[in-house]
């Protein structure tokens, strides 16, 4: 569904990715690192809110994104929650939702009801009506949530979605994302490590831009080795593999823990790529080979 082909990626003459290459299917990737390492400026590239360096080197549901068109094609698919977003504070709840969803071309008789069900999978029904201005961190966070998922994109992409959510919400979103990762391919950033285990089929970790881990979360635990920083063996695991060699770059192998993509043609009553848009590793403990990863984006990214 997704693969990075060879990325490298900075801002202006400062290299933030090299050289990355990576393929997801279906399924939950947790991707973990630094502060500072490029996780959000590799979401950003899969979003394709920030563009590659070169045409070619992101293919989205079995397209090359070489082309302008190509990419307008693939944001429909695509619901990306930004690490921090600018939003109309006047807006309620589902005026957002339902905007963002028109951003993305969801089918206009679709668009009502999708937003609601998502504003109810992130339990925000009782808010639907009330502007974000007067939301908790945690309940915009969670409408940020609901805009992505509306209407289960093919790729859902969220940086730290569980910034501010309270114990209760973590569980809950955990829930929301398993399900829907259960056909589509959902790419996750975050700094709570545990949560990887409980969501994720496999989990990266970036370290200056480069992968140094690639593997199921119990693989993550059991590379922990003599590491005694981090209070689980997941965390322990984490710091390891921060110290462990980058993994090997080149053309990324199949979506290993990942589950078989589901078709990469247009959904019912969507348009067909190319239409009128408005606006529009290897397994086996430590660090493993190259796998991959990829992902538009109807809140403006922030940063
Ligand atoms: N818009 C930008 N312009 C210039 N440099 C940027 C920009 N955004 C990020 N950077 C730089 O790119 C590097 C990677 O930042 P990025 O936000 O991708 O890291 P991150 O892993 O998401 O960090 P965090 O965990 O703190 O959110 C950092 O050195 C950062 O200073």
């Amino acid at each position: 569904m997704l693969d990075v082909i060879g990325l490298s990626q900075g801002y202006r003459r400062r290299p933030v990715i090299h050289d990355l290459s990576i393929s997801l299917g279906a399924g939950a990737f947790g991707l973990l690192g630094p502060n500072g390492s490029g996780k959000s400026t590799l979401l950003r590239t899969l979003a394709t809110t920030t563009p590659t360096p070169r045409p070619g080197q992101l293919r989205l549901f079995g397209s090359l994104l070489d082309s302008r068109r190509a990419v307008r094609a693939a944001r429909r698919r695509i619901g990306y929650l930004p690490q921090s977003f600018a939003h109309p504070p006047g807006f309620t709840v589902r005026d957002f939702v339902r905007h963002c969803a028109w951003l993305r071309e969801v089918p206009a008789a679709r668009i009502n009801s999708a937003a609601d069900e998502a504003i109810e999978r992130v339990e925000l029904g009782d808010r639907a009506d009330t502007p974000l201005r007067k939301l908790s961190g945690g309940m915009l966070r969670r409408a940020g949530v609901a805009q992505a998922i509306c209407d289960q994109p093919d790729l859902v992409i969220l940086d730290e979605p569980a910034n501010g959510l309270d114990p209760q919400q973590r569980v809950r979103l955990r829930a929301v994302l398993r399900e829907l990762s259960a056909s589509s391919c959902v790419v996750v950033s975050t700094h709570l490590v545990e949560d990887t285990a409980h969501l994720c089929d496999r989990v990266g970790v970036l370290y200056e831009g480069r992968l140094r881990f690639d593997g199921t979360p119990e693989e993550l635990a059991a590379a922990a080795g003599d590491e005694d920083a981090g209070d689980t063996p997941l965390e322990r695991g984490y710091t390891a593999t921060l110290a462990a060699p980058p993994l090997p770059t080149g053309a990324p192998p199949p979506a290993a823990h990942h589950r078989p993509s589901p078709d990469t043609g247009p959904r019912p009553g969507e348009a067909a790529p190319g239409g009128a848009a408005p606006g529009g590793a290897a397994p086996g403990g430590a660090a493993h080979g190259g796998a991959a990863h990829g992902g538009a984006a109807a809140p403006r990214d922030a940063s």
